[in-house]
């Protein structure tokens, strides 16, 4: 193989680009970095229709999914971490329950929720974002789209999802966990299960929250009931079948006019 043709290959939503063509921008920092330069208001007014576009392309391929559950975790564990464990075996079990499993398609703890579904005979869901530094989404993955915004693919991770798991993992693992946790205090989504696995690697965070965030005021107390911390897959999917099934009644007390459901 030559030099050139082990350069990285580069796709930027359905374009491929390999050796010379290949950049190290992406879209999301265009539009971001973009101030300043005198072209912004032109390029980033024309840059709204492919945003457009980006929603379009998950909201046709995403409707048609069954319940599903989204999971979060390190782009960063290796396959045989004690949380790619865990994911993978969270994953087989979401898909018992009859759940799909969507992931950020990447590789670490999103790999091994995917693996764990597919295996046990569940749907897989990818959402890849694109970056500087090109992954590709994982193997494991039934249905993927690679995304070019961070904030259109975080539309799809609440829209299709009845709850959000979240394994150990860093800066892009927590802005999923508390990005979930503002949409369901501020009531933007109802009866959304927030379930952290890995209690070890939980229990600061978590404390931090009680006796910092809490005791200064800057949370309630009602925020921390938000979500449940585990170890236990069983009582993760115990969790996420019970508020589904309150959401489910109440949606069709509302659609009925029936209170039981
Ligand atoms: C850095 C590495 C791979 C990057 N690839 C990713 N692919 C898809 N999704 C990703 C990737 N990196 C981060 N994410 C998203 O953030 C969460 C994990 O981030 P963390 O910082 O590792 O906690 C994850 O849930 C994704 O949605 C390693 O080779």
């Amino acid at each position: 193989m030559t030099q050139s043709n082990r350069r990285p290959e580069r796709h930027r939503g359905p374009v491929t680009l390999r050796r010379d063509a290949v950049s190290t921008g992406t879209a999301d920092r265009a539009l971001l970095d973009s101030a300043g330069r005198p072209d912004w208001k032109v390029r980033d007014s024309w840059r709204t229709l492919r945003i457009l576009s980006e929603f379009v392309e998950g909201f046709d391929t995403l409707s048609e999914l069954p319940p599903a559950v989204s999971v979060f975790g390190s782009a960063r564990s290796a396959p045989d971490s004690p949380e790619c464990e865990l994911a993978q075996r969270l994953g087989a079990a979401l898909a018992r329950a009859g759940y799909a499993v969507i992931t950020g398609g990447g590789p670490g703890v999103m790999e091994a929720a995917n693996r764990g579904c597919t295996e046990a005979g569940g749907l897989s869901v990818g959402l890849g974002i694109e970056l500087p530094f090109e992954q590709g989404i994982n193997e494991w993955v039934d249905v993927g789209i690679d995304f070019r915004y961070f904030f259109v693919r975080k539309t799809m991770f609440v829209k299709y999802a009845q709850a959000f798991v979240v394994l150990p993992g860093g800066l892009g693992t927590m802005d999923e966990l508390f990005e979930a946790l503002t949409l369901v205090q501020t009531e933007k989504v109802t009866r959304f299960p927030v379930v952290m696995m890995g209690k070890d690697y939980w229990s600061g965070l978590i404390a931090w929250m009680r006796d910092t965030m809490l005791a200064d005021g800057k949370i309630n107390v009602a925020d921390l009931d938000l979500l449940i911390c585990t170890d236990d897959v069983d009582e993760a999917i115990t969790h996420i079948v019970d508020a589904d099934k309150v959401l489910t009644a109440e949606q069709h007390a509302l659609l009925t006019g029936d209170p039981l459901g």
